[in-house]
C-alpha cells in the first residue's frame, strides 16, 4: 500500500516559509492548515497566503480547512490549485454537495472528523470522497498528544474501503511521530500528517524518511490485519 507523509506547515517558521518548504521536498504533499478562529479557537491564514505557498512549494498542497461554511470557501482552494481540499463534517449539513463541487473543479475531496465525531454515517457514502481525515487530536493546535482511542474509526474505514475496493486515502493528523505512526498504520491509515515531529527535527528530510519507514513496517492490505 502507498504511504504518504505530509508535513504540516503549522509547525514551520511562517516568516521563512519558502526555506521551510524546501526542507521537505521529499514529502508527498504539504499539509496546509487553514483556521478561522470560529470552527477552531486559532487563526492561521486564508486563500491569499495559500496561493503563495502553492506557487513556491516543491510538492502539491493538501489543504485542511478548519473553518465554518465550507460550502462558501472550499471551492476557492480547489480553484487556486490545491491537490486535495479537506473540510470538516461538523461544519456542514451538505458534505456530499461540497465534495462534488471540489471534484468538479479537479481537487481530491476530503472529509475530516474530530475525535468525538462518529464515522458510521460516512461509511456507506465513501465513494463520494477521495480522502477521509481522522483527527488524532482536537483540531486547532500543533504539538498535542496522539489519541489512540480514535483508532477504531480507522479500522472501520479500512474495512469499508476494502469491501468496496475504494482507493480513498485514509489520513491521520495530530501527534504523529516515530512512536505513534505505526499504531495508525496498523489501524489502516496510509496518509500521515506530521507537524512538530518533522519541523522540530534537525534534518526534516531524514525525519520524513524515518516516518515513512516506520509506517511501511506496520502497513497492510485494507481490512483487518491477518
Ligand atoms: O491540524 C492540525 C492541528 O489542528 C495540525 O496539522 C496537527 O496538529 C499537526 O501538528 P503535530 O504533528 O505537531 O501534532
Amino acid at each position: 500500500m502507498s504511504i504518504r507523509i505530509n508535513p504540516s506547515i503549522l509547525a514551520a517558521d511562517f516568516v521563512n516559509i519558502e526555506s521551510a518548504l524546501s526542507s521537505i521536498s521529499s514529502a508527498d504533499l504539504v499539509h496546509v492548515d487553514v483556521m478561522d478562529n470560529h470552527f477552531v479557537p486559532n487563526l492561521t491564514f486564508g486563500p491569499q497566503m495559500v496561493e503563495r505557498i502553492q506557487q513556491v512549494s516543491p510538492v502539491p498542497l493538501d489543504v485542511h480547512l478548519m473553518i465554518d461554511d465550507p460550502e462558501r470557501w472550499a471551492p476557492g482552494y480547489a480553484e487556486l490549485g490545491a491537490y486535495s481540499v479537506t473540510f470538516h463534517a461538523e461544519a456542514t449539513d451538505s458534505p456530499v454537495a461540497v465534495a462534488r463541487r471540489l471534484r468538479d473543479i479537479g481537487a481530491r475531496a476530503g472529509i475530516a472528523v474530530k475525535p468525538g465525531t462518529a464515522i458510521e454515517p460516512y461509511l456507506d457514502i465513501l465513494d463520494e470522497f477521495d480522502l477521509v481525515l481522522v483527527m488524532t487530536v482536537e483540531p486547532g493546535f500543533g504539538g498535542q498528544k496522539f489519541m489512540p482511542e480514535t483508532m477504531p474509526k480507522l479500522r472501520m474505514l479500512s474495512e469499508a474501503a476494502g469491501r468496496v475496493g475504494s482507493d480513498i486515502w485514509l489520513q491521520v493528523d495530530g501527534g504523529i511521530s516515530e512512536d505513534t505512526i505505526g499504531i495508525a498504520a496498523e489501524a489502516g491509515a496510509d496518509t500521515f500528517v506530521a507537524g512538530s515531529s518533522v519541523f522540530a527535527a534537525d534534518n526534516p528530510g531524514l525525519q520524513i524518511d524515518l516516518l515513512r519507514r516506520a509506517a511501511s513496517a506496520h502497513s497492510h492490505a485494507r481490512g483487518p490485519k491477518r
